[in-house]
């Protein structure tokens, strides 16, 4: 009798491997290729995004991606790589191995998937690390597992968790991690959570996320016995011209001072770790934006990161999967 062995690999985003104009564009490259991130047909899009999205964007991205760097690299990476040291320790016992991957950037899928192999993995849970699913994203991560697997002759037993935003111990600790702010800091007068945005062609064309989204804060908002004029959903990150999922955060900030909401606590439930659009976007440049319209306190709630609250949030996911 052969034994078990199973490997769990943890996916996020990615980022690129410095904090320089060119480091930005090859990363920027991978991503904005993917036709799961832009869906334009090949020619017209290799045009625009070779002569005008790569020439421009990565400059304006280097400098917001200096002001979340620091001596540990890019928050995303060190922070998954975290996550997952912790998740790994608390699995090993049981022979479980515990890696992480990026979808764009390094350590790549394929590199860990292969390791695994070589470790004798003969069963594989993946996990990518978005609670909400997107074809953008989620789909992305099963297309580059696939993309390797197809090239292995002995396919390993897997199980793919599409999405946990409803997952019970998911929507707690995300409330708790609220509680736990406004404990600290005391509590504003609205609620935001922010979410990243999507072309919203994508909703009509069977792209769930909006719903998953929605549900997610309406659970929040729930677990934490909030009243509808005490929390609203919005938008962030829009990309390019098209129309994104609305409310937009950045109109919703601008407008909330004029409605007399001058002080908001801000969270980002859609993000595992925090990364470029929590740590710049939202806690520096959207605040700055809030204080000019005339607010006077803006608090940023952490994403749930590498707390003990995230892992025990990860292996309780794990355990239902594997059982
Ligand atoms: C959490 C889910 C995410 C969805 C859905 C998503 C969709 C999406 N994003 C872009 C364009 C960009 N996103 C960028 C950064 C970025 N996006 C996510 C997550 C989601 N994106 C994360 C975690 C990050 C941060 C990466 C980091 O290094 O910290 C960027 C790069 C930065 C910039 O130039 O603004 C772009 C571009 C599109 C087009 C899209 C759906 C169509
Ligand atoms: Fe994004
Ligand atoms: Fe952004």
């Amino acid at each position: 009798m052969t034994t078990k062995k199973t490997g769990v690999l943890l996916v996020n985003l990615g980022s690129p491997t410095k904090p320089t104009t060119a480091a930005v564009r090859r990363f920027l490259k991978e991503f904005l290729w993917d036709p799961r991130v832009v869906n334009l047909p090949r020619p017209l899009w290799w045009l625009i995004l070779n002569f005008f999205v790569l020439p421009t964007r990565p400059r304006r991205s280097f400098l917001a991606y200096r002001k979340v760097w620091d001596e540990k690299g890019s928050p995303l990476i060190y922070l998954t790589r975290q996550l997952r040291e912790k998740v790994a320790a608390r699995l090993a016992a049981q022979g479980i191995g515990v890696r992480d991957a990026m979808r764009y950037g390094e350590p790549t899928i394929a590199e860990q998937l292969r390791a695994f192999k070589e470790e004798g993995v003969d069963s594989l849970v993946i996990l990518p690390l978005y609670p909400q699913y997107s074809s953008t994203t989620t789909a992305s991560v099963f297309d580059a597992v696939a993309d390797e697997l197809k090239q292995w002759r002995h396919i390993p037993k897997i199980r793919f968790i599409s999405d946990y935003y409803g997952d019970p111990g998911y929507i707690a600790a995300v409330a708790k991690s609220i509680e736990h702010n406004w404990h600290l800091r005391g509590r504003q007068q609205l609620l935001l959570m922010s979410f990243h945005g999507l072309p919203e062609v994508l909703s009509k064309w069977g792209d769930p996320y909006f719903e998953h989204c929605r549900q997610t804060a309406a659970s929040i908002a729930k677990q934490l016995a909030l009243q509808e004029h005490e929390w609203r959903m919005v938008f962030q990150s829009r990309f390019g011209k098209a129309e994104w999922l609305k409310p937009y955060c950045l109109d919703t900030l601008q407008a909330l001072p004029g409605q007399g909401i001058k002080t908001v606590d801000m969270v980002c439930p859609g993000f595992a770790v925090d990364c470029l659009e929590t740590l710049e976007e939202i806690a520096i440049a959207n605040k700055e934006e809030f204080i000019k319209a005339g607010g006077s306190a803006y608090h940023y709630i952490p994403a749930l990161n590498d707390s003990d609250a995230h892992a025990d949030v990860i292996i309780n996911l794990l355990e239902q999967k594997l059982g």
